[in-house]
């Protein structure tokens, strides 16, 4: 560990968007949607200004929703090294896969979710590819390419890995996934659940329910025998 005058100060905050508070809080918010149910899932921050890249990063099999600041491991992003461990805990096993999303696009934060719709998506979707076209909350999707937001008319695709036996295997894949599909800000991985990250925290949370209002519609079209990535037809009167 690269020792820092007083690695406390860099959890300890009465700031409620501070990283290390900000985890707490949304992983609270996340464990109401089911998105990090018994220890799985979590969200990890990249906090870069002139003078510090930090990123900010939960437990391993804690329960996420009830994690507190002192709890956070704290990485220099450049160096790789932990600023501070906190005792008894290890760094969440999808750190690689959030360094991944960091590195690879410069996200500012990742969210990693066990959403049961998202899990569904990755079942009832035979091939490497989610997509779903012509829902209004595509709008919320960032579209890289132009700098800005997917249309109502684009059909959004997430491309599937396949799940390992240990969460930090999914990093190679999970790499070259990123790098297949340059559009997009999730990876959905198989019989187990999505990563999806933004440019900034907000974007990540906001990015993150739109996916998952989209995975949860496209499992009750599919119920209903509708296909998502379909064309729009007209209603029958
Ligand atoms: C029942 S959770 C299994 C591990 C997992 O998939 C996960 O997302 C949580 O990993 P962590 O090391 O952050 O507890
Ligand atoms: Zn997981």
């Amino acid at each position: 560990m690269t020792s820092i005058a007083d690695p406390e100060a860099l959890i300890r905050s009465e700031d409620s968007n501070h990283p290390a508070n900000l985890i707490c809080s949304l992983c609270r918010n996340f464990y109401t949607h089911g998105w990090v149910t018994g220890t799985g899932g979590g969200i990890s921050i990249r906090d870069r200004d002139e003078d510090h890249d930090h990123v900010f990063i939960a437990p391993s099999g804690v329960q996420k929703e009830r994690m507190l600041p002192e709890n956070m491991f704290v990485m220099d992003f450049s160096t790789k090294q932990y600023l501070r461990t906190p005792p008894a805990l290890k760094p969440s096993a999808c750190t690689p896969l959030f360094m991944a999303a960091f590195t690879k696009r410069g996200a500012g934060a990742c969210i990693h979710t066990h959403s049961q719709a998202a899990v569904l998506c990755t079942l009832m979707s035979k091939g490497k590819t989610f997509s779903i076209a012509n829902i209004e909350q595509i709008k919320a999707i960032p579209k890289p390419s132009t700098g800005g937001y997917m249309g109502y008319f684009d059909t959004l695709t997430i491309p599937i890995i396949e799940n390992t036996a240990h969460e930090e295997d999914l990093k190679d894949s999970l790499e070259k996934a990123i790098e297949e599909y340059p559009e997009t800000c999730a990876v959905l991985v198989r019989r187990h659940g999505v990563y999806v990250w933004g440019d900034t925290v907000w974007k990540a949370k906001t990015q993150c329910e739109s996916l998952d209002y989209l995975f949860e519609l496209a499992v009750k079209m599919w119920q209903l025998g509708l296909d998502p990535a379909g064309p729009i037809t007209p209603v029958e009167e």
